[in-house]
């Protein structure tokens, strides 16, 4: 079994992963919905005091801010929450690590219009985030499940929006706790064509830095 296979899961928990992806699907609808809508004025303000309703729904209970959710595999495996590979996100494409190809880690995604900088093309910000979590997946993929310190990227070309992307990432150096992965964006249809590479620097905490910075993490080592 591969690190990145989420390990099998109890029937409660598989029927709770499954409820959050099925909010997650509709909130991102209404999401790519509401940034694309011509609907008249009084349709928003209908639409707004149903979000409100909705809102007022689901605030029972919520998590603390460090707390992990119990659907998760922290560090290293499945985020129902994460804005980029979260399926219970709605601000999460959301990207899906799919395959380990050769040493790289893949991740597959279509943005939409919510995902809009220039007007038909992702937004350099989305494209950073896509890039950094793969790049994180590597690290993952590699055994040693790290945090950025530094990130530099260089726009080649601007990502359409509305088209499949494949997002690679691999660990090319490890010094210590420091590891150096490349990345990159580019469509499934054109995968050598590279519309964004990136340069990143992870790093894994020691046992004792990721207590203090994870207090829910339970063994860390
Ligand atoms: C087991 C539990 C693990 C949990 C870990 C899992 C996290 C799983 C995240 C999941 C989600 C993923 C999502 C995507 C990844 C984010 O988005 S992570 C979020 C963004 N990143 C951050 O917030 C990190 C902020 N930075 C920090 O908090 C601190 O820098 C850290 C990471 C705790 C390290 O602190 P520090 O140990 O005081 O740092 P420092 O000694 O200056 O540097 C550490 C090492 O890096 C080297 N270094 C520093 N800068 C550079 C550089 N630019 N180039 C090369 N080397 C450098 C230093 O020389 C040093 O090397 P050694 O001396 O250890 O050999």
């Amino acid at each position: 079994m591969s690190p990145l296979d989420p390990p099998s899961a109890t029937d409660a928990l598989h029927d709770r992963r499954t409820a959050i992806a099925a909010l997650g699907a509709d909130l991102r609808a209404l999401v790519e919905a509401a940034v694309r809508t011509g609907a008249p004025d009084e349709v928003l303000l209908l639409a707004a005091k149903e979000a409100q309703h909705l809102t007022a729904l689901l605030t029972v209970r919520p998590r603390g801010r460090a707390e992990v959710p119990e659907v998760d595999v922290f560090p290293g495996g499945i985020r129902m929450y994460s804005p980029v590979t979260g399926a219970g996100s709605p601000l999460a494409p959301p990207l899906q690590i799919e395959t380990v190809d050769d040493g790289a880690v893949v991740g597959t995604c279509t943005l939409g219009v919510a995902h809009e900088g220039p007007p038909g093309y992702g937004h350099g910000g989305v494209s950073a985030l896509l890039l950094d979590e793969v790049m994180g997946w590597a690290c993952s993929y590699a055994g040693q499940p790290g945090m950025t310190i530094e990130l530099n990227l260089s726009y080649k070309r601007p990502v359409v929006l509305e088209t499949p992307l494949r997002v690679t990432a691999r660990v090319t150096e490890r010094h210590g706790r420091t590891n150096l992965v490349h990345g990159t964006i580019a469509t499934t249809a054109a995968p050598r064509t590279v519309l964004v590479e990136a340069e990143a620097v992870f790093f894994a905490p020691a046992p004792d830095q990721a207590r203090a910075l994870f207090p829910s993490l339970r063994d860390p080592a």
